[in-house]
C-alpha cells in the first residue's frame, strides 16, 4: 500500500529524516509514534505527496512519486489534520461540509447534488451525530468537529486513511469516544496510519507500530515487538512500565 523506501528530507542545515524505510501492507494499521519535532508530520506529508524526499522513494498504492499524477493518488488517500480543518468554513452547516468530501473541495459554490447530500448524512449517522447536520461548523464541540473530519474523510471511500493526532484536544469522554469510531474502521477495506504521542490511543484495530526519534526510525513492526519499556525509554527518554488492558498498551512512568 505504502512503501517509504532510503527517505532523506533535508531542508537547509536541518536533516529532517534520515534514511527512513517503511512498508506498509494491506490489511495492517500502523501507528506511529514519536515525540515532538521528531518528523511524523513531515512523514505523512511524504505519502501524501504534499512533500517530496530530497533522496529515496515514495511508492502508494503502485504509484511511484515523482512518475504519476499526485493529485490521482490522493483521490484514494483520506487525510485528517489541524490544517486541513483551518482550511474549511466554520459557517458552513455541517452536513455541507462532509459533502465536499466527495470532490475533495474546501467549499461548494453552486447546489450539492440529492445524492452527494444524502451520502453526507449516512456518513453523518455512521459517525453518530446526524443530529448536527445542520448546525454550523463553528458551534461544534472539539470531539464533534473530528467526527466531521471523520465523516467528510469517508465521502470517497478512500484505501488508506491518515489521521494526524487526531485525539488532540479532545477530553477523555470526547476521546474515547473518538477513538471507538477509529477502531470500527477495522471493518472497512481501509489501510488507516494514525500518528500520535499518546501510546492510549493505539487502539486494537492498529497492527503495526513505527517509532521515529530525531527523524530516523528506531522501531518498527507488530506492536506487541515495537512496544518495550527500552524502545519507548530511546524515543521519549522517560522509564515506563507496559500493561495490556482489553487489548490496548498503558503506560506507567517509572
Ligand atoms: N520546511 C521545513 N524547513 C525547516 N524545518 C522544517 C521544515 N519542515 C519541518 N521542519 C522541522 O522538522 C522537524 C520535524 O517536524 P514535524 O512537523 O514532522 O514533527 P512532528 O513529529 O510531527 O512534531 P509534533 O508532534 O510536534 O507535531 C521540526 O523540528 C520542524 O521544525
Amino acid at each position: 500500500m505504502i512503501q517509504l523506501s532510503g527517505i532523506h528530507y533535508i531542508r537547509g542545515e536541518r536533516h529532517i529524516l534520515n534514511d527512513v524505510n517503511l512498508q506498509i501492507e494491506s490489511g495492517q494499521h500502523w501507528v506511529i509514534l514519536g515525540r515532538n519535532g521528531s518528523g511524523k508530520t513531515t512523514l505523512l506529508e511524504l505519502m501524501n505527496g504534499y512533500e517530496f524526499p530530497s533522496r529515496g522513494s515514495v511508492t502508494v498504492l503502485g504509484n511511484r512519486f515523482g512518475q504519476c499524477d499526485v493529485r490521482e493518488v490522493r483521490k484514494k488517500i483520506g487525510y485528517i489534520s489541524q490544517s486541513l480543518f483551518e482550511k474549511l468554513n466554520l459557517s458552513d452547516p455541517v452536513q455541507e461540509v462532509v459533502a465536499t468530501g466527495e470532490y475533495a473541495f474546501l467549499r461548494f459554490y453552486q447546489d450539492i447534488p440529492q445524492e452527494v447530500k444524502d451520502k453526507a448524512f449516512d456518513m453523518l449517522k455512521r459517525v453518530r451525530i446526524p443530529h448536527l447536520a445542520d448546525q454550523p461548523l463553528g458551534s461544534l464541540s472539539q470531539g464533534e468537529r473530528k467526527k466531521v473530519m471523520l465523516a467528510r474523510s469517508l465521502m470517497m471511500m478512500p484505501s488508506i486513511l491518515i489521521l494526524d493526532e487526531p485525539a488532540a484536544g479532545l477530553d477523555l469522554y470526547e476521546r474515547e469516544k473518538f477513538l471507538a469510531d477509529v477502531n470500527e474502521l477495522s471493518q472497512q477495506q481501509i489501510t488507516v496510519v494514525y500518528v500520535t504521542h499518546h501510546i492510549e490511543e493505539i487502539m486494537p484495530l492498529f497492527t503495526h507500530v513505527a517509532i521515529i526519534e530525531q527523524g530516523e526510525l528506531i522501531a518498527s513492526g507488530r506492536k506487541e515487538d515495537v512496544l518495550t519499556p527500552e524502545n519507548l525509554l530511546q524515543a521519549f527518554g522517560v522509564s515506563v512500565s507496559i500493561e495490556w488492558f482489553q487489548e490496548r498498551p498503558w503506560i506507567k512512568v517509572l
